[in-house]
């Protein structure tokens, strides 16, 4: 039976009696019926005193998914639940008597139904699997049938989509502890099996080779439903830049979410969407993982732009962690030489640096986050129509044609360019530059076709054609690219910033609550909320402090002290650091960058990040915000 519910979504009902022999009392079977229906599948059991019944409900939100298959399997992980449909209802008591399991005549199908049921006190999932056998007729073709009939009913109640393209999966053999290809196989491979999911399995060799993978390959939008990073963080921003890196990463980010499977050593983003959906963490931080990954939900994540400059040189990323200025950067960086330590590394060196503690001298400027504004477009804005995202899919080949267009104009002895002009657009226009090169500082435009630096021969020699050509395909490609909303890095700052020069402790940006497993240190916020939580701790501030601050940061109450003049946390949209000294630390999710000045401006909701199944949202912001907290202050005054 079809019944829409109050979102006028069809769902489908069916109801069956089935029979579990009890081997204990050899008296009578149980009768269970079971029913599936929009909200998920109920076992009732009557008992046979007193019509007295118990239920079970596995909701459709704890199922990955079903199989039907012909056979008993011998071992079911996670314990075996079998009931048995008999031929007539009314003659069961004799029926299921005659246990045929594992009878090579057995004409049975049987329906696995696979779920992770959510347990709150200690919160967990535990794995249950139901088989129900079908058995009415006499043929195996007509009792699959009986079978198949549940498995597409449980499909559509879940509204599993009818994409049946594969995601696409990256590990880093070398995260972590060095075995994630072994956790992917023993814990994420069954996991997607169950969910029915194909995928396409790829080790990474190399740093960077994710990313140059992600950037090169041609055909990944249409390719793939999702993209699964099985690694720690520093893949995940591979990934991410490499999709960015692309002249179609509006197409990317609209139609294939990221998904992440924590086999690293800090796992800030995994542990950051585990916190928000009230979900289980440790100790199994990779089952709750890939139930997202097959979860089919996603939703969208905020993204900061970076920029860095050294010198006269300039580099771009994208990042979806944490930059970090002086301290916790440090800890985070110097205390590597003691991997071999484990976690211990991190105390240790923290304090290490308690003992010799540095000042970073330099230049902070931030411009406040104010409700219901921001300072980039949001995703939504961004592509509000699938014709957007389309002619994106274009862009690649039309920019391409102009550069067809120049070589075949470069016989031409009116038009010569220099051959490093034409170096300059292959590589711009398909975006095959390593996205790890430095660019000018000066001005971003030089990253596209500039005109500027050329000899007095070859400026005369181009027609006023190719001019206008080149300035055609530079106004595309600026079309195509994400636009920042602010000055080159070595230009003034707008009026509505706000800045302080002196002498730092710390800066420390974070836009996920959890910058490692064990740190959850913006406590506040959401994935999508469009908010930097910019921490400034200024010189000054006591050892003791420090410390407490350091060590309350894995329970989240470092922010919770009485105000402090040297404590500040803001809430902004973008922030600019000049250090002032040559020698330093910069980190942008947890990676090493070069040292320089370094600005950041938030994308809201860029991309979209694969999320469980649970109804319970703490992740995504609904304009629940405290106007009166005002300008950005989170809770701290000077
Ligand atoms: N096959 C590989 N061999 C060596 N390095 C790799 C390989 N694949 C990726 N990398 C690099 O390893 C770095 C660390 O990877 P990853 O983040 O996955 O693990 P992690 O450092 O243990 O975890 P976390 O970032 O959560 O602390 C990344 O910067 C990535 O570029």
């Amino acid at each position: 039976m079809t019944v829409y519910n109050e979102n006028n979504r069809s769902t489908i009902e069916l109801t069956e009696n089935f029979y579990v022999n009890n081997k204990s009392k050899k008296k009578h079977n149980l009768k269970i019926q079971v029913k599936l229906n929009g909200t998920g599948i109920y076992l009732r059991h009557e008992t046979t005193e007193g019509g007295h019944f118990t239920e079970q409900l596995i909701r459709l939100e704890d199922i990955v998914g079903s199989n039907c298959d012909n056979r008993i399997r011998k071992r079911v992980r996670g314990g075996l639940g079998s009931c048995k449909r008999d031929r007539d209802d009314d003659d069961a008591h004799h029926h299921s008597e005659n246990n045929t399991d594992n009878d090579p005549k057995d004409l049975s199908a049987y329906l696995y139904i696979f779920a992770y049921i959510r347990k709150e006190k200690p919160l967990k999932r535990e794995r249950v699997v139901r088989i129900l056998r079908f058995r009415s007729f006499v043929s195996f073709e007509e009792n699959l049938k009986c079978a198949e009939r549940w498995h597409n009913a449980i499909k559509v109640n879940k509204q599993t989509s009818d994409d049946r393209r594969p995601l696409l999966i990256l590990l880093n053999p070398k995260s972590g502890s060095g075995k994630g290809r072994h956790l992917f196989q023993n814990e994420v491979a069954p996991i997607l099996k169950e969910a029915e999911i194909q995928y396409e399995f790829i080790v990474t060799t190399h740093a960077n080779y994710a990313r140059d993978y992600i950037r090169q390959r041609k055909d990944i939008a249409e390719s793939y439903s999702g993209i699964v990073v099985a690694s720690g963080d520093g893949l995940f921003f591979e990934v991410l830049n490499g999709i960015m890196e692309r002249l179609d990463w509006r197409l990317l980010t609209h139609r294939l979410p990221l998904g992440i499977i924590p086999c690293g050593s800090g796992n800030g983003l995994a542990k950051t969407i585990a916190h928000l959906y009230n979900e289980p963490f440790e100790p199994k931080p990779i089952l709750n993982a890939a139930l997202a990954c097959v979860s089919g939900k996603n939703t969208p994540l905020d993204i900061v732009r970076i920029e860095l400059a050294n010198g006269d040189k300039y580099l771009e990323m994208y990042s979806f962690l944490s930059v970090g200025w002086g301290l916790i950067a440090d800890i985070d960086i110097e205390s590597e030489k003691l991997r071999s330590i484990g976690a211990q590394r991190f105390t240790l060196w923290s304090i290490h640096r308690l003992l010799h503690l540095r000042a970073c001298k330099g230049k902070v400027s931030y411009l406040p986050w104010r409700q219901n504004e921001s300072t980039a477009k949001t995703k939504t804005e961004d592509i509000s129509t699938d014709q957007a995202v389309n002619e994106e899919v274009k862009a690649p080949h039309s920019i391409l044609k102009h550069y067809h267009d120049f070589q075949e104009e470069e016989n031409d002895p009116e038009t010569i360019l220099e051959n490093n002009e034409f170096v300059d657009i292959i590589s711009h226009s398909s975006r095959k530059y390593n996205g790890d090169s430095w660019q000018s500082a000066e001005s971003r435009r030089t990253a596209y076709y500039s005109l500027a630096g050329q000899s007095t021969r070859s400026q005369r020699s181009i027609t006023a054609s190719v001019l206008s050509k080149i300035e055609a395909a530079n106004t595309e490609l600026e079309a195509k690219t994400l636009q920042s909303h602010l000055p080159p890095l070595k230009s003034p700052l707008p009026v509505d910033w706000n800045t302080e020069e002196g002498e730092f402790i710390m800066v420390h940006a974070a836009y996920t609550t959890h910058l490692a497993a064990d740190c959850l240190f913006a406590p506040e916020s959401k994935l999508n909320d469009g908010i930097i939580y910019l921490v400034i701790i200024r010189a000054g501030i006591s050892r003791v402090q420090l410390l407490n601050f350091l060590l309350n940061m894995s329970s989240g109450t470092h922010l919770d002290e009485a105000p402090s003049s040297h404590v500040q946390v803001l809430r902004v949209t973008a922030f600019r650091i000049e250090p002032h000294n040559s020698d330093g630390i910069i980190t942008v999710d947890g990676e090493r960058m070069e040292y320089g000045s370094i600005q950041a401006e938030m994308f809201p909701g860029l991309i979209k990040v694969m999320i469980p199944n649970t109804s319970v949202n703490n992740a995504e912001c609904i304009d629940e915000y405290d106007q009166n907290k005002g300008a950005g202050e989170v809770n701290r005054n000077p």
